[in-house]
């Protein structure tokens, strides 16, 4: 391997996926928490002395989040309480283990863990409820269930941002599923890098700008213990196909997935454009785009 190209006088030995600069292991590290820290800071992302509640699912990216939101903390004095919340779906061989690996972080990162069930939330686990309507629509289900239980365990929390580890290449996915969908209402709000849930706590994407190669790559030197299985029932078709798309051009020119991501923050939606207004379900009171959610109904 060369030099370092950020010239302190060590031997790279890896070369960064998002910029093709060849880095020793100490430059690598260095970069990729400068990335986060200047995300974090240029969109003014939480205000000092609050209280932040990471989801953290024990995958690779709420992992990594979590250790870097707590190293940079400490490192540049951000005042803030960091929580991990997790939802435990009821999925037997995919949330069990990986919730362990939640408890793991939640010991190495001295962080307290709540954990919310969707049992004890809804009455139902996952489980039960692919034994009662089949693998059709599950993964949409249990999206919507799981957008709630968060919400649900942020406020329970009392925390003031709920921080989820969506990296650049989901960014860059959900706007190429929603251009393909034609979807312009999903498609004006996916890039934003917080979100007003709809009942007041933001969610925010520290590693919006973070491609998955380098959190892997970042999660493997830094030693981090995360669960990589996937989720035992259908994966998301529609969303597979945006990201066979998307891995495709990424081999083509790593650049596609920040350029696809600018463009989305750019698109400017007709004024003219049918989009749907957002009102309180009749049933839960929580935020939707028809008379009764997706959840309830
Ligand atoms: N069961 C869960 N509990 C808490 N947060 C979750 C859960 N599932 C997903 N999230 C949050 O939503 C983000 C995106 O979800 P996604 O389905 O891509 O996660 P994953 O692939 O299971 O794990 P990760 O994204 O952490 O590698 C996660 O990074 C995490 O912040």
């Amino acid at each position: 391997m060369p030099p370092c190209s950020a010239q302190c006088g060590k031997n790279a030995i890896l070369k960064r996926p998002k910029t093709g600069d060849t880095l020793c292991k100490e430059c690598f590290f260095e970069a990729f928490e400068n990335e986060i820290h200047f995300t974090i800071t240029r969109a003014k992302l939480f205000k000092p002395g609050s209280k932040v509640a990471i989801a953290a699912s024990g995958g690779k990216d709420s992992t990594v989040l979590a250790y870097v939101m707590k190293l940079l903390n400490e490192k540049y004095d951000y005042k803030l309480d960091l929580v991990l919340l997790s939802i435990d779906e009821g999925i037997t061989g995919y949330r069990d283990d990986s919730l362990d690996t939640v408890k793991q972080n939640r010991d190495d990162y001295g962080m307290p863990l709540k954990i919310m069930s969707y049992k004890d939330l809804y009455g139902w686990t996952m489980d039960e409820i692919v034994a009662e309507i089949g693998r059709k629509n599950n993964c949409t289900f249990c999206g919507v269930f799981r957008r709630q239980a968060l919400d649900r365990g942020a406020a329970l929390l009392n925390v003031d941002y709920l921080a989820t580890g969506h990296n650049a290449d989901d960014i860059a996915e959900t706007v190429l599923m929603n251009i393909l969908r034609g979807d312009l209402a999903r498609l004006s709000r996916c890039t934003s890098i917080i979100t007003d849930s709809g009942d007041g706590i933001p969610r925010v994407k520290p590693l919006k700008y973070t491609y998955e190669k380098e959190i892997v790559m970042y999660a493997y030197f830094r030693k981090l213990v995360y669960f990589s299985t996937e989720c035992v029932f259908a994966p998301n078709a529609y969303r597979g196909h945006a990201r066979v798309l998307l891995k495709d051009l990424e081999k083509i020119d790593p650049a596609v997935i920040m350029n696809i991501i600018q463009s989305g923050e750019s698109l400017k939606i007709n004024e003219n454009a049918n989009m749907p207004t957002l009102q309180k379900c009749t049933r839960c009171g929580y935020v939707s785009s028809q008379d009764v959610c997706k959840a309830c109904e």
